[in-house]
């Protein structure tokens, strides 16, 4: 039936009078052989949207069933009872009140006006979560145990129901801003992603809201539309039309990629990209390469893609060599079929030397621009002012590439290529690595991020900027390198990405995302002042993240560790940030009820202050399950490093702490001294220390969540991944006695044996306090340093059991280094099971594999907890 779409019934255990009302409302049968009664109730209960007012499902106004075929006057009769009702009741669930702003702590903060469509979703969400719902009110946290139970081991298909819980919750991966030709008529198109086990893949939808600005409302809300096939969608400035790159799979089942052009009502055209061998893969929203944009005269768009390589072809191929020798590449190409050629590393293989394309909308050909320089592979491209030409990041190929995943330190520059006069030059320093290159609205003035070019693999960026006519007068630093701050100063700016509009219309204020201490914060920075100010659109979340800009719109990811992903769009008022306007985009996401949370401050104790940097102070997030402590239990104890050593835990929505948690643990997430947001001294302070002082700053951590009686001490696991698995395999060699079970997925385990294997070689060099350059070789002083800081050091003492799970395609750790691990395990004698996932790479976040992880580590972690 087109147009129809079934929704879940509520819960009786959740909802009981809902549900009985739905029961009553939907006019189904409730005597006789095919009663429909509560008790029929289950979660795969569905109702048909034609059973609601307006046909289209629950609505906020009318978000109970009605029986389906109803005539027109009972529907009216049916509307009327219902707005007598609710204008008595004054129950709506609208609340469009004026958004207030306070300014109590120095920053901006406003609570947002509610969007809200009917609890639909809150039931829908309930219904999902109910089994493990109903298992922790009826039984408590499945791993908690109460005063007369013994403990009692959590069943799998618990863990897996909770899983399934929060798979319903997605997560907003990006978000753009278009505005109608009546202004105050807005649209917010945005993006989601949603795991889905029984496809076994993450879904990506899309979800468009339309705003009345003026009146701060929303309009109109579409229902979430599957676009899974979607690399890029681009509307052009004016908004009349749309570049879509599409993947599609041929007959053969080998992907394909389109280019489709849109105007409002149509598909204009379909450009057969690939069939115009001009180049290889277009580079998706990937974070490092990847760039997609329209010309200011929608003439044209903006693209990367990966170089065409030369055919290849063996020596004793039946075409004789006079025949391919016609050009001069298939001749090179000869004898060519084993080359090898390096690609950037870990997660981005399939990148050796990249190209800037246009593609003429008019004609669909596609030019190469060839000015770009061998040994550079060009990425994050934007057109220069007046479509004369394209300005981009330009990473060196020489001597060899290095991954670039979570390395910003890579040697870059950003570059100008005049495609009129075919010219090309270089706009910033030597010596740095850069990113995110924008021009502001006006075009006058052009920013981007820089670092050294060399050191950790994140850090403090500076903001730099030029004046576009002058840009040979010099660059000045907007932002500098914070050493350090104190308690609610501005640390640095730290951040994995910029937006594409990044701009307020000004063009004096920037808006960016930066960690700022545990949380992601939203700043608006005024590049003639050069303050910088935190925007925090609603009280209800801890971390937000700045997804586009429009105007002085703003489109902004709101979520904490306990409230999954929403959207809040504002107008900001730069000149009185605290009169910006604020707009919660929906009410989807709700609060999960089962755990809290709390960020803990730690300073390090006299015998760990750093002797050259001093006191830092650290932070770490611990979340609670709810009532743990109720009959004086205390709940059992995760401790989770974060990998890198150079990232965060950001207070955002987590997938993998929020099952822990939901599942009856405390999980502590350290963001020990090294971490992002703390200044440029807290990162510098760890190189040379790995293994000791982060070991030290999270089991210290962990002691004093214990000592302040908030997890038991008796019962404490670790876990982590990368760096974080380096720092759980370190902290069992450390403290035998300390830790009941440990899970490391891909863990740095030995820097002697990875030197040599890694994708990152100097991340081995930089984080045992060596200088990094490409043609330093290991000594045997280096060798020492290495092994000193390595977990097998003191593998000798580990006695805990440990869960190894293992991606063996990751390139960033390489799998030998769990292998190598595994195999003094058992040599030991110490309990150890390896997971081994053939397809992964360094994250293991494939939706099955994920999964597998964390369930098997919630069972390894219960098994050894109730086995003493
Ligand atoms: C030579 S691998 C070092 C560990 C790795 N560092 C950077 O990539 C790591 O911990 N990665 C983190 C991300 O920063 C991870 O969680 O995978």
């Amino acid at each position: 039936m087109q147009g129809v779409e079934f929704i879940y019934f509520p819960q009786p255990n959740v909802d009981y009078s809902k549900c009985e009302k739905w029961v009553t409302a939907c006019g189904r049968p409730t005597t006789g052989k095919h009663a429909f009664v509560v008790k029929n109730v289950n979660r795969n209960t569905y109702i048909c949207t034609k059973h609601f007012v307006g046909g289209k499902g629950p609505t906020a106004e009318y978000p109970d069933p009605i029986p389906a075929v109803v005539s027109n006057a009972e529907l009216e009769a049916f509307k009327r009872r219902k707005r007598r009702k609710s204008s008595s009741s004054g129950d709506s669930t609208f609340d469009s009140s004026v958004p207030t702003t306070d300014n109590r702590y120095g920053y901006i903060v406003a609570k947002a006006a509610l969007y809200s469509e009917a609890d639909l979703d809150k039931s829908i969400h309930n219904m999902v979560g109910h089994a493990l719902t109903k298992a922790v009110e009826e039984t408590g946290h499945p791993y908690l145990e109460d005063s007369n139970t013994p403990h009692r081991s959590v069943s799998y298909e618990t863990i897996v129901e909770a899983y399934r819980y929060f798979t319903q919750l997605p997560e907003v991966t990006s978000a753009s801003i278009r505005a109608e030709e009546n202004e105050n008529i807005i649209s917010v198109q945005s993006m989601w992603s949603q795991r889905d086990i029984d496809r076994k893949e993450k879904t990506s939808f899309g979800r468009t809201y339309v705003l009345d600005a003026a009146k701060n409302v929303v309009v109109s809300c579409s229902s979430p539309q599957e676009i899974n096939n979607q690399v890029w969608n681009v509307a052009s400035p004016s908004g009349k039309y749309r570049a879509i790159l599409r993947k599609q799979k041929d007959k053969k089942g080998d992907d394909k990629q389109y280019l489709e052009i849109w105007n409002a009502v149509q598909k204009v055209k379909t450009i057969n990209v690939e069939g115009l061998e001009k180049h290889g893969k277009i580079i998706s929203d990937d974070g490092h390469f990847g760039s997609f944009q329209w010309s200011r005269a929608e003439g044209h768009v903006l693209y990367v893609a990966e170089k065409k390589r030369p055919k290849a072809s063996s020596f004793f191929d039946s075409k004789p060599f006079s025949e391919s020798t016609e050009s001069k590449e298939k001749e090179t190409a000869r004898g060519d079929e084993f080359l090898y050629y390096q690609n950037w590393g870990e997660q981005i293989t399939e990148q050796s030397s990249t190209v800037l394309c246009v593609m003429d909308v008019e004609t669909g050909t596609v030019s190469v621009l060839e000015s770009v320089p061998e040994n550079v592979s060009p990425g994050q491209a934007v057109w220069a002012p007046d479509d004369a030409g394209v300005v981009f990041i330009g990473w060196i190929h020489e001597p060899y590439r290095l991954g670039l995943k979570h390395c910003v330190q890579r040697r870059s520059f950003v570059y100008h290529l005049d495609i009129q006069k075919n010219k090309i030059e270089k706009i910033s320093e030597d010596g740095r690595a850069v990113r995110f290159p924008r021009f502001s609205p006006d075009d006058r003035w052009l920013v981007y991020l820089d670092t050294l070019d060399s050191g950790p693999h994140n850090m403090c960026s500076r903001l730099m900027m030029c004046e576009w006519e002058r840009r040979h007068d010099g660059l000045k630093p907007i932002l500098d390198i914070v050493n350090s701050a104190k308690e609610e100063e501005f640390p640095g700016l730290f951040t994995w990405s910029v937006p594409v509009h990044t701009w307020l219309s000004d063009s004096i204020h920037l808006v960016l995302n930066t960690f700022w201490g545990s949380r992601s914060e939203v700043v608006v920075v005024n590049t003639q002042t050069k303050s910088v100010v935190r925007v925090r659109p609603d009280l209800a979340s801890w971390s937000s993240t700045v997804l586009d800009i429009h105007g002085n719109h703003v489109v902004i990811g709101c979520s904490s560790p306990n409230q999954a992903p929403y959207l809040i769009f504002g107008t900001l008022v730069p000149s009185d940030l605290g009169s910006s306007q604020w707009l919660r985009l929906d009410n989807k996401s709700e609060v999960i009820t089962s755990f809290e949370w709390q960020i803990i401050q730690h300073s390090p104790s006299s015998d760990r202050v750093h002797p050259k940097y001093g006191n830092l102070d650290y932070e770490s997030i611990l979340y609670l399950p709810k009532g743990s402590s109720v009959n004086g239990s205390k709940p059992p104890l995760i401790l989770f490093p974060h990998g890198g050593p150079h990232s965060v835990c950001d207070g955002s929505f987590a997938f993998q702490p929020a099952v822990y948690c939901h599942c009856g643990f405390a999980v502590l997430l350290v963001n020990f001294r090294g971490s992002l947001g703390f200044g440029q001294d807290s990162i510098l302070s760890i190189l040379g220390r790995i293994g000791d002082q982060d070991v030290k700053d999270c089991k210290s951590a962990a002691d004093e969540v214990i000592e302040k009686g908030l997890a038991d001490g008796t019962k404490v696991v670790v876990c982590g991944g990368s760096h974080g698995g380096f720092l759980a395999t370190h902290l069992i060699g450390q403290y035998p006695d300390y830790f009941k079970a440990a899970c490391a997925r891909n863990p740095v385990t030995n820097l002697t044996s990875m030197v040599g294997t890694t994708d990152i070689i100097s991340w081995v060099f930089t984080e045992v306090g060596e200088t990094f350059s490409y043609d330093t070789q290991v000594d045997a002083t280096i060798l020492s340093k290495m092994w000193d800081a390595s977990p097998v050091r003191c593998i000798k003492q580990v006695k805990t059991p440990v869960l190894l799970q293992v991606g063996l395609k990751d390139l960033r750790v390489p799998p030998s280094q769990s292998l190598e691990y595994w195999k003094m395990l058992k040599a030991n004698g110490v309990p150890v099971r390896c997971l081994t996932y053939p397809d992964s790479n360094h994250p293991l976040s494939e939706v099955e594999v994920e999964a597998d992880g964390l369930i098997n580590s919630i069972l390894w972690f219960c098994q050894h907890l109730t086995s003493q």
